[in-house]
């Protein structure tokens, strides 16, 4: 039905069934299903390839799905008009892979962009204050409000395109790959800053990730995009529990038993 717009389920602010999306005779995901669950940070995980990002995109309307529903927040995202389209749209904020900030403006220019879209009446004093406060609340010192983003670190970038992703106060925060290009000290910082974020502000976080340390630090629950679909969600204890093959090896390998040994160290 058009604009179908339904009872909110106050416990899935995301809700995935039959989800199909193909690229001519590739098919990404056949029958994906996925609840996300509110106030919880749900990483991610699949090798490369296996449609993490496209995902992610159909989750926020950017890529169509073949087939399938997808409710966001009470919407069926693939059905709404444009208004219903902007109504919904301003309650979730993006980070994609590498910031996505441009180049041509500065910090607090670029958190402005989503406030010039989403409310064209606001007074500039009041768009600049915001952009101001939110690119306070991601670290990051004042004076970077007016520096372009080739004057900054790349972990100065992914908090900017932070502050960009929180600027009109969202539900839902969607992270592709926030920590990938940063240092591990650097990582740290920023997986404990979405931590603080998410907690503070009450934010459901889907956050696509390789960094098995973020996955022990900061998500509730993971989920595991193979076969087209996800082959598991729970905590990682669960999925190992589960003995599907590849989350065997990637929790079990090298990196993941590293990852873990640093988890428990951190708990001591
Ligand atoms: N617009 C498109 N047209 C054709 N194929 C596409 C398109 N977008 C994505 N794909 C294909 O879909 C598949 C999944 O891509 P996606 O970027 O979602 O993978 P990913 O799991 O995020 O990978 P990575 O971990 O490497 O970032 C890839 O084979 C990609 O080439």
């Amino acid at each position: 039905m058009a604009g179908d717009i339904h009872q909110e389920d106050a416990n899935f602010p995301i809700v995935i069934e039959g989800l199909v999306n193909r690229f001519g005779d590739v098919t990404v995901h056949e029958g994906l299903d996925l609840k996300v669950r509110r106030g919880e940070i749900l990483g991610v995980v699949g090798g490369s390839g296996t449609g993490k990002s496209v995902l992610m995109r159909s989750i926020i309307g950017l890529q169509r799905p073949s087939e399938g529903r997808i409710d966001v927040l009470g919407r069926t995202i693939t059905e709404l008009d444009l208004e219903q389209g902007i109504g919904v749209r301003r309650r979730w904020g993006v980070l994609f892979q590498g910031g996505a900030l441009f180049s041509t403006l500065t910090v607090g220019e670029n958190v402005e962009v989503p406030l010039r879209k989403y409310y064209p009446d606001l007074d500039q004093a009041l768009r600049t204050e915001i952009a101001r406060y939110k690119v306070i609340l991601t670290g990051l010192p004042e004076d970077a409000v007016a520096k372009f983003p080739s004057e900054l670190s790349g972990g100065m970038k992914k908090r900017a395109g932070l502050a960009r992703a929180l600027a009109l106060d969202p539900e839902l925060l969607f992270l592709d790959e926030p920590t990938a290009g940063l240092d591990p000290i650097g990582a740290a910082k920023f997986d404990r800053l979405t931590r603080e974020l998410k907690e503070t502000l009450g934010l459901t976080v889907f956050l696509i990730t390789h960094d098995l340390d973020t996955l022990y630090e900061i998500c509730d629950r993971v989920a595991v995009i193979a076969e087209k679909k996800i082959i598991a969600v729970g905590t990682i204890p669960e999925l190992i529990a589960t003995k599907h093959p590849w989350i065997e090896e990637y929790f079990g390998g090298p990196r993941g038993r590293a990852a873990h040994d640093a988890h428990l160290r951190s708990q001591e």
